[in-house]
């Protein structure tokens, strides 16, 4: 639904040149949470800004539902964007405005009726649960309950995609989770495409279905978050992976004090596997002793997921016909050193 072809954006900065995307190609499918992570300075804000065009690329091309939005003259560009919502960090709120009042500011600049107007916005208050709240001015509000109505706001022209510019990163953790959590659940109940972009990866693990890691205007890693979080391959997007999972093979100095060359292997859990008995019985069988140097068990969004971190204590041939007994459970086992290797 949305489609952003061999975009570059080149800001002139002084007398040089900066590019801030280099050939950006994406494609977001229609309902689904698309998050883009990157560091300070990587590109976010200029690429989720070239979405609806407020910042226009020097070259590429950005489809929404198939319109080629670059092409468009200003007013129909004006009312394709009311088909595109969009939230930001530091909320954007009209602050002598009160929070009825900046919710219905999109409708009236719409031309909506005056009792078009007051309905719609009764609605969008019970919506993101600002009930009693409608009379108050921005400077009365909790950052949580600014978002809020930045959320009501962007939502007011019944947008089919939402756009966030770091709508969480000025809230404290517990606020986070509730804002994530609405968004979510305007993901799922209106069918709303979200497009966001932030540099927090417990943002993308608890509300993404797909991610794209931006890093020096390049997306350098994209997929769906279970792969790129249980698997990162860039080393950019590994920095990402341990700010919420730790670095996996931290455990290692420990065992070069053991003294005991043993394979290590690092086993990942998916979906269902996260609770079957696969490890036990197969440890069981094959008659391997081991020991977890490192594990995790969480949730990507709603599907769990275990990491496990081993040390096989077995004899080489039945460590190896335990590690081929948890593949064939159909588990992901990596071998992160050999027994042998360093005997
Ligand atoms: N208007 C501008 N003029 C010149 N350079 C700019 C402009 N806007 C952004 N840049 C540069 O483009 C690059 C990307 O900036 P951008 O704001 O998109 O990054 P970001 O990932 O959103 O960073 P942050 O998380 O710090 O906001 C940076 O090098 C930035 O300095």
């Amino acid at each position: 639904m949305i489609e952003l072809q061999h975009i570059v954006k080149d800001y002139q900065s002084g007398n040089h040149k900066v590019t801030a995307l280099n050939d950006i190609n994406l494609s977001v499918n229609k309902g689904e949470v698309f998050g883009i992570i990157g560091h300070s300075g990587a590109g976010k804000s200029t690429l989720i800004r070239t979405i609806n065009l407020l910042e226009r690329p020097s070259s590429g091309r950005v489809f929404i539902d198939g319109v080629n939005m670059t092409e468009l003259a200003s007013r129909k560009l004006q009312e394709e964007r009311r088909t595109i919502g969009m939230i930001f960090q530091h909320f954007n709120l009209l602050s002598s405005a009160t929070v009825a009042d900046n919710i219905a500011f999109p409708l009236r600049l719409a031309k909506r009726s005056k009792e078009t107007v007051e309905r719609r916005v009764a609605e969008l208050i019970g919506l993101v649960g600002l009930d009693g709240h409608e009379n108050k001015y921005p400077a009365q509000l909790s950052g949580g309950q600014k978002q809020r109505v930045g959320i009501a706001r962007a939502l007011a022209t019944n947008p089919k995609v939402l756009l966030c510019d770091e709508a969480t990163s000025a809230l404290d953790p517990q606020t986070t989770n509730a804002i994530l959590a609405l968004l979510l659940r305007i993901n799922r109940e209106l069918n709303i495409t979200i497009v966001l972009i932030t540099h927090e990866m417990q943002v993308i693990r608890s509300i993404c279905d797909r991610v794209a890691v931006i890093d020096g205007g390049k997306i350098v890693e994209t997929g769906p978050v279970s792969q790129v979080f249980l698997k990162p391959q860039h080393p950019t997007t590994r920095e990402f992976v341990e700010q919420v999972s730790g670095a996996v093979d931290k455990g290692l100095p420990l065992m070069e004090e053991a003294g005991e060359p043993q394979t290590l292997i690092r086993i990942t859990f998916i979906g269902e596997q996260t609770y079957e008995p696969a490890l036990y019985e197969t440890m069981r069988d094959t008659n391997v002793p081991f020991v977890i140097l490192q594990g995790t068990v969480s949730r990507l969004k709603n599907t769990p997921y275990g990491q496990l971190v081993l040390e096989l204590h077995g004899a080489q041939r039945d460590t190896e016909q335990a590690i081929e007994r948890l593949r064939s459970r159909g588990l992901d086992v990596e071998v992160i050193r050999h027994g042998s290797d360093r005997a």
